[in-house]
């Protein structure tokens, strides 16, 4: 225990990034750049009887966003740290006195996120190192699929094989599907012999869940194995049906023991009751209950949240975000760890940009510089108090060793009596769970509202990227999925902004002005699409047309353009770069955040306003986390899936198509030296502008006109955008 005498080290150190005065100084020239910008267009507006005196207007607009936007952007770059803990100080001073750390992993769809993937999930996070007895899991299951509890069933005897192997060999990565896909060359006899005799147990464990999920049922004979199985005895569905709580593993039982004759960690599985009637809240609601579960049951004051496609591939990881609580100086302030989101299937090159390493590296450690670390909902360790809606005050003190199974008592069916009834669609009515307590109900983006409250009742969370990948998930795998998933993240986002959550009025006084600007960098994605999409229609119709709406290359005032537009994409690519990126997945995202633009962000500020007109309502599509065998080879050669003939598709091909179009008229106009307004060499940006955004749209005349497999732009869109874009660039000439 730390000596009374000598002063307690610390269990962890915050570091400033280096390198921050350099890139102030090189910020401050592009914040010069953009004034000069936007002086120019005022100065130089074209008279009302000249052309494209709206057009000069609205691209004004445009820059004026874009630099308000880019202003914005510079809080997460102002002041970068980084976090490191001490693992071993906290090993040498909390020895017996660990909390109890209770692991929530979702589900909510046995399709759409297969049994067998989210078992996995479950089996890594019961083999972290970890005091068995202190820890608990605790599966939701919005689907209410027998299925997964099956699977469930399966994995906790799969787990007293599982864990001892586990710990005997320290593997790595602990979801037995990660494990097992990696090459085992050990020349190890007895390590090889119980490689193959346990990978044998689990290969026929997946065959059984997979053949279960198949048919679509439970043999009988498995049914009569456990009670548990009595609770889908009435036929019931996905939306209408009781509480179920069944402990699987009980952590207090002596009996329940490994292989190896070790305690096992706890194991829950919990359905909370759905009705037609009541609005279940989507993850938001599921996290609740399981906060009220396990809150009757283990109770362990922190808690760690995982989307079940999220599996841990850091044994270690627990210790690491410990070290941040339990810092006898600073810990108690600490409301929540944040690790990144990294993704298993994600390539060197990124074609759907899922995973973001400059938000990772950059960003969100930025924010954090500030004090304003999102809580990103899955990868998160939470102190349970302030989950659970607790204001941070100087005198608060956790207490962590007195705490344990709150009713030791109690037979297990009594838990789970006990516990259904807080699963219940009756029990938050009336109660404060889902406005003051828990995640945050009515957003679909609950977990970045939720961390902004927590934030604004006083707590200081934590981002910590570590550069051993604590987590791994499952990344969208088409188009057409990664562009919803961002709609409904840029809508929920969008939404925080203009309610009275908005970081601007809610956050003022209560979190540092860096860390309300940095969480606009996500609240306003959504509006990035208006100005994107004039920037990408508006100067390639006029440079079809002949008239410059850009100074002259030969101007003085050519250069603000020239060197901001350079000089920011100069740098974020560098950024990239330097983040871990490839070149080609810095080019990938400038391509996604055009794509996203015309889409997601458009449908999302769409939807937006028809929500505030009472016309529609929060959703949340579930994300798939697998994909048939031609989308997955794709996929794996990175070609990008089109498929389907969506009104996204259709946007996105009309959109390049327009670009090419413009292209190919204004340079025939160059080389023929057709009439200008403003002489040719006011359209060379124009030219340079549309040849880029061709460029980046290269993959989509490829989808359009060359690829024949079945992930091509589909021919019905391919004809609707010919016509529409041939329709757009002739309306330059009606104005
Ligand atoms: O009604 C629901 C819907 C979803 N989920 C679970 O929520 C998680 C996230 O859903 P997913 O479809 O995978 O969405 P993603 O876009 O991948 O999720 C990101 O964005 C969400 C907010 O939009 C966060 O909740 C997630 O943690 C974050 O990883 C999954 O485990 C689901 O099982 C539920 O439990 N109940
Ligand atoms: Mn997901």
């Amino acid at each position: 225990m730390g000596g009374e005498d000598e002063a307690v080290q610390p269990l962890f150190a915050t570091k400033p990034l280096k390198g921050r005065v350099a890139y102030r100084c090189f910020a401050s020239t592009i914040f010069v750049g953009i004034c000069l910008i936007l002086v120019y267009r005022l100065k130089h507006i074209p008279s009302a009887e000249e052309h494209g005196r709206w057009a000069w207007i609205g691209l004004f607009m445009a820059e004026l966003w874009f630099g308000f936007y880019w202003i914005i952007t510079q809080s997460a770059r102002w002041n970068v740290i980084h976090r490191v803990p001490f693992k071993d100080r906290l090993l040498q001073r909390y020895g017996e006195k660990l909390p109890g750390v209770d692991i929530f992993v979702c589900t909510a769809d046995p399709t759409l996120e297969p049994p067998t993937l989210v078992v996995n999930t479950v089996l890594s996070a019961m083999a972290y190192n970890y005091p068995t007895d202190k820890l608990s899991v605790y599966l939701s299951d919005d689907g209410g699929s027998e299925l997964t509890f099956y699977a469930l069933l399966e994995a906790s005897r799969f787990s007293k094989h599982w864990i001892p192997f586990c710990k005997k060999f320290k593997v790595e990565p602990r979801s037995p599907q990660g494990y097992f896909v990696q090459h085992n060359d050990s020349q190890d006899i007895t390590y090889a012999h119980e490689w193959l005799a346990i990978k044998k147990l689990y290969e026929e464990m997946k065959n059984r869940i997979e053949s279960a999920v198949e048919v679509g049922s439970i043999p009988k004979e498995v049914r009569d194995q456990h009670k548990g199985f009595s609770e889908w005895d009435s036929k019931i569905t996905k939306k209408d049906h009781q509480s179920i709580v069944q402990n699987l593993i009980d952590g207090r039982d002596t009996n329940a023991i490994d292989s190896d004759g070790n305690r096992l960690p706890t194991l829950v599985y919990i359905a909370r009751e759905k009705r037609p009637q009541v609005h279940h809240n989507f993850k938001a609601g599921s996290m609740n209950a399981l906060t009220r579960v396990s809150s009757e049951m283990s109770n362990g004051p922190i808690i760690l949240n995982l989307d079940c496609d999220m599996y841990s591939n850091d044994p270690d990881a627990i210790m690491d975000a410990l070290c941040f609580f339990l810092d006898e100086e600073k810990g108690h302030r600490v409301s929540y760890v944040q690790y990144p989101q990294h993704y298993n299937n994600v390539h060197k090159s990124n074609i759907y940009s899922c995973s973001n390493m400059v938000v990772n590296k950059i960003e969100l450690a930025g924010l954090d510089g500030y004090g304003g670390a999102l809580y990103c909902g899955t990868g998160c360790f939470h102190r349970r108090e302030s989950l659970c809606g607790r204001r941070y005050s100087e005198d608060f003190k956790a207490e962590w060793s007195t705490r344990t199974w709150k009713n030791a008592e109690r037979t297990v069916q009594e838990l789970e009596e006990a516990s259904k009834v807080l699963a219940n669609c009756s029990y938050e009515k009336g109660t404060l769970w889902g406005k003051e307590m828990g995640l945050m109900y009515g957003c679909s983006v609950e977990d970045v509202i939720t961390g902004l409250v927590i934030q604004c009742k006083g707590w200081e969370p934590v981002y910590y990227n570590p550069d051993k990948r604590a987590f791994l998930g499952v990344a969208a795998t088409t188009l057409d999925d990664a562009l919803i998933q961002y709609k409904r993240w840029a809508e929920g986002m969008f939404q925080i902004f203009f309610s009275k959550y908005c970081p601007f009025f809610y956050g003022h006084r209560k979190i540092k002005l860096g860390a309300q600007m940095g969480y606009c960098i996500y609240l306003l994605w959504a509006p990035n699409s208006l100005p994107m999409l004039y920037y990408t229609i508006v100067p390639p119709l006029f440079l079809l047309r002949g008239i410059a709406l850009f100074p002259e290359v030969s101007s003085l005032w050519f250069l603000p353009f020239a060197y901001v537009f350079t000089a920011k994409y100069a740098y974020s690519m560098l950024e990239a770069v330097w983040c871990g990126d490839s070149f080609k997945a810095w080019w990938n995202l400038e391509r996604t955040w055009l794509i996203r633009s015309a889409t997601s962000y458009l449908f999302a500020l769409i939807d937006n306003i028809t929500k505030q007109l009472g016309l529609s309502e929060t959703t949340f599509a579930i994300t798939a986390k697998v994909a048939d065998k031609g989308v997955l080879k794709r996929y794996q050669q990175e070609i990008i899936e089109f498929g389907n003939a969506s009104l996204m598709v259709t946007i996105i091909s009309t959109l390049a198509l327009l670009n090419l179009f413009s292209l190919v008229g204004g340079m025939t106009r160059v080389i023929f030296r057709m009439e200008f307004r403003g002489g040719v060499a006011g359209l060379i940006p124009h030219i340079i502008l549309c040849g880029l955004t061709v460029m980046l749209n290269l993959p989509v005349y490829h989808a359009l006109f060359i690829r024949s497999d079945k992930g091509r732009i589909p021919s019905s869109v391919m004809f609707k955008s010919i016509v529409l874009s041939s329709l757009a660039c002739l309306l330059p000439y009606l104005l």
